[in-house]
């Protein structure tokens, strides 16, 4: 198959990077990192989630990041909503576009929503039919495609009715998450091969954890695949509460420099995406994840 000739990052350093964070961010960091990755022309951002904050802290502060972020038309500024609850919180904060989050193992599934992937199904009904009430897009994740951290191997063969089902929904995208980045190429190809046979690959995104290594491997199966989304995280940012020892997205510093390599277009300024995450690591008091970023501070 041919390499696409764009591809569309969905940033989700805000929200899947930060969530992580042990120490406080202030609302005036996020709106910055939020605002710095609009000026670099990054398409669609991932702002926040409208979760429990007993469960993710870090997010607790969603509602006032969108009230104070500069949004630009033709950008979507999105948010994770895991129960109509979360859905209610994001409309009245502005949210045009929601992400409901489902697992391929059970095991994760409690541990990070606390319900049975079929129970998780069901609670995304209501938003669904919220969403379409209110023309609100939603799409769809799915956490563990090619590793648990509880169950160990999962098979392509259980998240493809998942995802067939996301979709059934009303889910316009499913974003296929190598939560804990133990994924190969191989293992990779095979997902998409499966799942694509039960969704279209124009409807399926690729969300690496470069925790082995191999993120960047992955994206360039997915690539061949037929794969033109991406999630990714500004300076490597990141991690999933409920995965110990889970690392960051891939950076998507390092994601962009592979397809400007490639002749691929994302309407992306590298130069800007680098001072954003330069930024941001300032702010953490650390070094950047991403590889092409400190390649180029230390020319
Ligand atoms: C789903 C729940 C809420 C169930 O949590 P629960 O405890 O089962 O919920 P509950 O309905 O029994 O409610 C318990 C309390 O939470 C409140 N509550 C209930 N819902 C909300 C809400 N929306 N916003 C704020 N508060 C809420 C509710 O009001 C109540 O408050 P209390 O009466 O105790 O004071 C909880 O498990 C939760 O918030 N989990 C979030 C986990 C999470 O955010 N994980 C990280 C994102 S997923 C991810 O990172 C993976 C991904 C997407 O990046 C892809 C990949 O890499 O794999």
């Amino acid at each position: 198959m041919s390499l696409p000739t764009h591809v569309r990052l969905v940033e989700v350093g805000p929200r899947d990077g930060l969530q992580n964070e042990a120490q406080p961010i202030s609302v005036a960091d996020k709106v910055r990192l939020v605002d710095d990755l609009t000026d670099a022309g990054v398409s669609y951002i991932e702002v926040g989630s409208f979760v429990s904050p007993k469960w993710v802290p870090q997010m607790a502060g969603s509602a006032d990041v969108f009230a104070s972020i500069r949004q630009q038309p033709g950008i979507t500024y999105a948010a994770l909503a895991p129960n109509l609850r979360g859905f209610e919180d994001a409309l009245a904060a502005g949210v045009k576009e929601v992400a409901v989050f489902a697992a391929a193992s059970e095991a994760f599934s409690q541990r990070n929503i606390n319900c049975s992937i079929s129970e998780s199904l069901q609670r995304f009904a209501p938003i669904m039919q919220a969403a379409r009430e209110h023309g609100v897009k939603v799409r769809g994740y799915i956490s563990c495609v090619l590793g648990c951290p509880y169950e160990g191997q999962v098979d392509a063969e259980q998240v493809a009715p998942i995802a067939r089902e996301l979709r059934d929904m009303g889910c316009y995208e499913v974003s296929l998450g190598d939560t804990i980045g133990t994924g190969t190429p191989g293992a990779t190809r095979r997902l998409f091969e499966v799942v694509g046979a039960q969704v279209p690959r124009a409807e399926l995104a690729g969300h690496f954890h470069d925790t082995y290594g191999q993120a960047l491997a992955n994206v360039y199966a997915s690539l061949l695949e037929g794969i033109n989304v991406f999630d990714s995280s500004v300076a490597g940012l990141g991690g999933c509460p409920y995965a110990k020892g889970a690392s960051g997205n891939v950076a998507s510093e390092d994601l962009l420099y592979l397809l400007q390599g490639l002749g691929i277009e994302t309407g992306i300024d590298l130069d800007k995406l680098i001072d954003a995450g330069q930024r941001i690591s300032a702010v953490l008091g650390r070094a950047s994840g991403s590889r092409v970023a400190r390649a180029r501070a230390a020319r």
